[in-house]
């Protein structure tokens, strides 16, 4: 991780960021505070920076822009995005920016878009950059003149045409002024996204859900998500004793891995029979170790499994919505991950502190530190999570606190319906039916 080997540099820009992110309101971390997530884990403090830049309302950055505090919050944190894709990355053979690269970027970077002095840029920084912006890296060489600045690709997502132009200004004194190659890194989220070890999608979209309540009755398709151990389950068995039917994905993720399924026949494609049992079914604790410890591994086994698992998913919603359910809970570890919390309305993470999540699932599965770990930091990371959330339970006291609080969320999930969820019920798409139906009669007998 980032904390044993990061720059001085990077740790100070990053705390001296803290009070004044927190003052300006750009960056909050309401449960504990900026700082102590970035004593304990800069990794995630990172992401958690990310995420806040990326889910600023548009009018919230129009409102920030001239903000210099926000600027320097954009830029830097494009800068860190850099640096911990190249720094955490697992292989040891693979390069990371050295201190005066670093140095050097946190130097130069421009608003929307950061210069990565690099002399020598390897093989590995090459690909990255390939993969995160074409233009930028199919000029890229120690000799070559620096590439065209992305200008469409600023000028598509930025309606402020003032700021491209100021980046262009500079992207191209930098560019006269060094010898040295030049390589200019889009600045979106799909960067660090992409390449974190625990992104994966599901190929599945649907509409998202109006906020707004109106009054009417019918299906709610409700998110339940959280870390590993944070006691997803148990809030699940609650919404069971409640009378509200609930989707479990790890059932799912089991259904699809059994013996002889397409799940089945990929996976051990992949990784061989050595992760099978005598009984040919696979080996889940060994099979577990193995993707929990690499993070390739795992986003191979994620892509082979990701169609059959959302399938199974959206199968069991249908079967619900047939049956005429007007609430329905859907636990997901993954729901963000994934990208599966477009479908549902509210979304509510189950919270517990770091500490306690590690003791819990040490306690439950019966693992070494190093696994438990291992498994914790497969997952975006449980602030990142809570910050996307409706509604945020907090897990870290007895089950007794969690049942009090688990009544307040239960009146709120089962309120009447938005009209977009009715119009998504089995009843809304009957009336919709019936009402075309008796409209062309009705023209049909006109005419
Ligand atoms: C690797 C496997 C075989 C390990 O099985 P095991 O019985 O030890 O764990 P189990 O399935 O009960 O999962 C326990 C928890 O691990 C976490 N988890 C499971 N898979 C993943 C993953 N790919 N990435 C991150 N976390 C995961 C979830 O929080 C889950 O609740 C299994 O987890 C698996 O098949 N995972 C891939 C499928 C998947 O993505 N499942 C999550 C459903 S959204
Ligand atoms: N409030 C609580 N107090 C004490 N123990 C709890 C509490 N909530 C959950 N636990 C215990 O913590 C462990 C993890 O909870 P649970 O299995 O519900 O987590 P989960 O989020 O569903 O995990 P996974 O992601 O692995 O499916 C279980 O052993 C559970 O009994």
């Amino acid at each position: 991780m980032l904390s044993s080997r990061q720059p001085t540099s990077l740790i100070l820009a990053l705390s001296d960021l803290v009070p004044r992110l927190t003052q300006s309101g750009v960056a909050t971390c309401p449960n504990r505070g900026l700082s102590q997530v970035l004593a304990e884990n800069p990794y995630h403090f990172v992401s958690y920076l990310l995420h806040c830049r990326e889910k600023s309302s548009r009018k919230r950055k129009r409102s920030l822009e001239g903000n210099p505090d926000f600027l320097d919050f954009i830029s830097l944190s494009v800068v860190v995005e850099t640096h911990s894709c190249l720094d955490l990355a697992p292989r040891p053979r693979r390069p990371h920016l050295g201190q005066e690269a670093l140095d050097s970027c946190l130097n130069s970077c421009t608003r929307k878009a950061i210069v990565i002095h690099a002399p020598n840029p390897s093989r590995f920084i090459r690909r990255l950059l390939l993969f995160v912006s074409p233009i930028g890296a199919t000029s890229l060489s120690a000799t070559a003149p620096p590439p065209p600045p992305p200008l469409q690709l600023f000028a598509r997502r930025r309606r402020r045409s003032s700021l491209v132009h100021k980046n262009t200004g500079q992207k191209e004194a930098a560019s006269n002024s060094s010898e040295e190659a030049v390589v200019y890194v889009k600045s979106e989220d799909d960067f660090f996204y992409q390449l974190s070890s625990w992104s994966f999608r599901f190929p599945l979209h649907t509409q998202q859900l109006a906020s707004h309540e109106r009054g009417c009755v019918e299906m709610r398709i409700v998110g339940l998500t959280g870390g590993i151990a944070s006691g997803k389950s148990t809030v699940s068995n609650l919404f069971k004793s409640h009378g509200i039917l609930v989707v479990d994905a790890d059932l799912v993720a089991r259904d699809v891995l059994k013996k002889g399924t397409g799940g089945w026949k990929k996976t051990v494609a992949a990784f061989g029979e050595d992760i099978l049992q005598e009984n040919g079914q696979v080996d889940r604790p060994k099979l577990g170790r193995i993707v929990f410890s690499d993070p390739d591994k795992r986003q191979l086994l994620n892509r082979l499994l990701a169609p059959y698992i959302s399938s199974g998913i959206f199968w069991e919603i249908l079967k619900l919505w047939l049956k005429g359910c007007k609430v329905i809970v859907l636990d997901i570890p993954l729901l963000f991950e994934a990208k599966m919390d477009k479908w549902t309305k509210p979304i509510i993470v189950v919270w517990v502190d770091p500490e306690t999540q590690l003791q819990r699932l040490m306690a439950r599965d019966r693992t070494s530190v190093e696994d438990a770990r291992n498994r914790i930091q497969a997952q975006m990371p449980l602030d990142v999570k809570i910050t996307q959330a409706d509604i945020v339970i907090d897990n870290t006291g007895s089950l007794e606190e969690l049942n009090e609080r688990f009544q307040k969320v239960v009146v709120q999930v089962t309120k009447p319906l938005t009209w977009t969820e009715f119009a998504l019920s089995r009843q809304g798409a009957l009336v919709a039916f019936i009402s075309v139906f008796v409209g062309v009669i009705i023209c049909r007998k006109a005419l």
